[in-house]
């Protein structure tokens, strides 16, 4: 059972606003939850299945995992989880961490593992007969990913809230779009959620790690740093840029 604290209710409001305001779920969908065993996706998993408790919407659940592959990976404890919760985990095993860090391959893992389990997760999306598939960025990957692509894709670009794919097969939609990711940490920990170690060795040295850092040193100087990118995002000029 949920509690109802401060920071719960600082997400819900943010989702619910999501939801509404990207118009993410409708009455009857069902949804696949790309479920990696990390605290925002087991956060969403907590906060769709609690909200099917309070709002006039009925949708389905139906949580995926991609195990990577790796030694010391947790797919039994995360079905376990998702049995307590009334769910059934689909879970594909794969070999696609190992693969990406061969050496001849390594230069990009995260690029070429995350390509593979995307596709994967798309596949199992249709598969379960689901057109929607729920992932649980938050707000601050959204403003991280803006800069990663900037800096090292050299283009002005994010992650969508509400995102129609393959013409309208699959619509990938970002529930956590509007809350905080220190949020999220303070919830999963008070709520006592299960923390399972990431095994990837590639897992702490991501251009997003950096950028993260970057983003961390700026809001110590000043703390509306990471509000004013999120915002930039709607405040679009195009008079003075060069498109
Ligand atoms: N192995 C996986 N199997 C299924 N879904 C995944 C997997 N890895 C990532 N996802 C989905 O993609 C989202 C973004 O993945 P990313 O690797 O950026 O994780 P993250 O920002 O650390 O989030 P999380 O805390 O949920 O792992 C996750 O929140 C989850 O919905």
């Amino acid at each position: 059972m949920i509690r109802e604290t401060r920071i719960y209710q600082r997400i819900n409001r943010a989702m619910g606003k999501a939801i509404h305001q990207y118009d993410m779920i409708e009455d009857g969908d069902r949804i696949a939850l790309g479920l990696s065993g990390g605290k925002d996706s087991l956060t969403l998993l907590t906060f769709l299945v609690e909200r099917l408790r309070r709002v006039p919407v009925t949708y389905s659940i139906h949580p995926v995992y991609i195990d990577p592959g790796f030694d010391g990976g947790f797919a039994d404890e995360l079905a376990a989880h998702c049995r307590d919760l009334g769910l059934t985990l689909t879970c594909e095993h794969t070999n696609h961490g190992p693969e990406a860090h061969k050496d001849t391959q390594s230069a990009n893992p995260c690029f070429i593992c995350s390509r593979l389990r995307r596709k994967r997760l798309f596949e199992l999306t249709s598969e379960l007969g689901c057109r929607t598939l729920a992932l649980g960025h938050n707000k601050d990957d959204v403003i991280e990913t803006l800069l990663i692509n900037m800096f090292y894709s050299g283009q002005i670009s994010t992650m969508m809230p509400n995102q129609s794919m393959f013409g309208g097969e699959v619509t990938v939609i970002r529930p956590l779009y509007l809350a905080e990711e220190s949020d999220i940490v303070r919830f999963a920990s008070e709520q006592g959620l299960p923390v399972y170690s990431n095994p990837c060795p590639s897992a702490a040295v991501s251009k997003r790690r950096e950028i993260k850092d970057l983003l961390e040193s700026l809001s110590k100087a000043n703390p509306h740093v990471k509000g004013n990118l999120f915002r930039s995002l709607s405040q679009v000029r195009l008079d003075y840029l060069l498109t």
